[in-house]
């Protein structure tokens, strides 16, 4: 495909997600050191070896870790210090490494559930107002299932989670994350645990997701294959910094990603 300038429009859109120089330190382990990088859309992959930072950088986008140093914006707001549920209802959806659904509840209850993390600080008036709440819970309701009519999952909508194979809590999962229609959808690890011959499937699944739901995908993944299948760019963390970003081809012939993966291994 033939390249094209870029636009002025293009170069006014904010990047999706974009972190300046964030320092977390536990204790005396700097999870993330000075870290810095930019996401403009499409599919990344963020990719390094075990303790690199790369759960650290999506607790730290969803609120759930408020670094000591540095910023984090996602399409232009800066979110460091706001709680989760008001990054999420800027536009953030995220999964989990291990699978955060309920058992015992049904797969659209599941996925109703993130729909409420958007409206965490307007429960108490919603308690008061018994009417405007049960209308709403009716919009938020048909909100899920369309969701789920858009996944193919709506067959399964009444479906408790238990029981459902693993392949498919993983979409439920996703759904959850895509419920309040983000513009930034973090996925952590979403090959781990499933067989290998069910990973080329998944891959497939994320890029129709990203088209049909126009939304920019971080993944954080240490399936290379998926990796080097999907994504438009990928950025390799070692030691809570970025220390290289590009293609797939391009990061994985990089000696300095090569070193980290090596060292690591020693
Ligand atoms: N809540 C925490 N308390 C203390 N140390 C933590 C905490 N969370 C992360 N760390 C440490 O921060 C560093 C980065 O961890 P992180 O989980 O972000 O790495 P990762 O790249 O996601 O690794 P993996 O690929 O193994 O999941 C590690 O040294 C980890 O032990």
């Amino acid at each position: 495909m033939a390249s094209r300038a870029p636009t002025q429009a293009d170069e006014r859109t904010p990047p999706a997600l974009e972190a300046d120089d964030v320092q977390l330190r536990f204790g005396g382990i700097r999870a993330l050191d000075g870290l810095s990088l930019r996401v403009d859309g499409g599919i990344c992959a963020v990719v390094g070896p075990n303790g690199a930072g790369k759960s650290t950088l999506f607790n730290c986008v969803s609120g759930l870790y408020r670094p000591q140093r540095g910023a984090v914006r996602v399409n232009g707001t800066d979110v460091l210090g706001l709680p989760p549920h008001r990054i999420s209802a800027l536009g953030v959806g995220r999964t989990f490494q291990n699978l955060a659904l309920f058992p015992r509840l049904s797969v659209i209850e599941n996925v109703l559930l993130g729909a409420y993390q958007r409206h965490a600080d307007g429960l108490v008036a919603c308690a008061l107002h018994l009417r405007r709440q049960r209308r709403h819970e009716r919009r938020l309701r048909a909100e899920a299932y369309e969701v789920l009519e858009r996944l193919e999952l709506a067959d399964l909508a009444e479906h408790d989670a238990s029981g459902l194979p693993f392949s498919v809590l993983k979409r439920v999962e996703i759904a959850r994350a895509l419920v309040n229609g983000p513009r930034l959808l973090l996925l952590d690890e979403p090959a781990a645990g499933l067989p290998h011959g069910q990973v080329d499937e998944l891959g497939g699944y994320i890029s129709a997701v990203r088209r049909d739901f126009d939304v920019a995908i971080v993944l954080v993944e240490h399936h290379m294959g998926l990796v080097m299948s999907i994504s438009d760019r990928v950025i390799v963390l070692n030691l809570g910094r970025c220390i290289a970003a590009g293609t797939a081809d391009e990061v994985s012939a990089d000696p300095t990603v090569i070193e980290a993966y090596l060292g690591a291994a020693r």
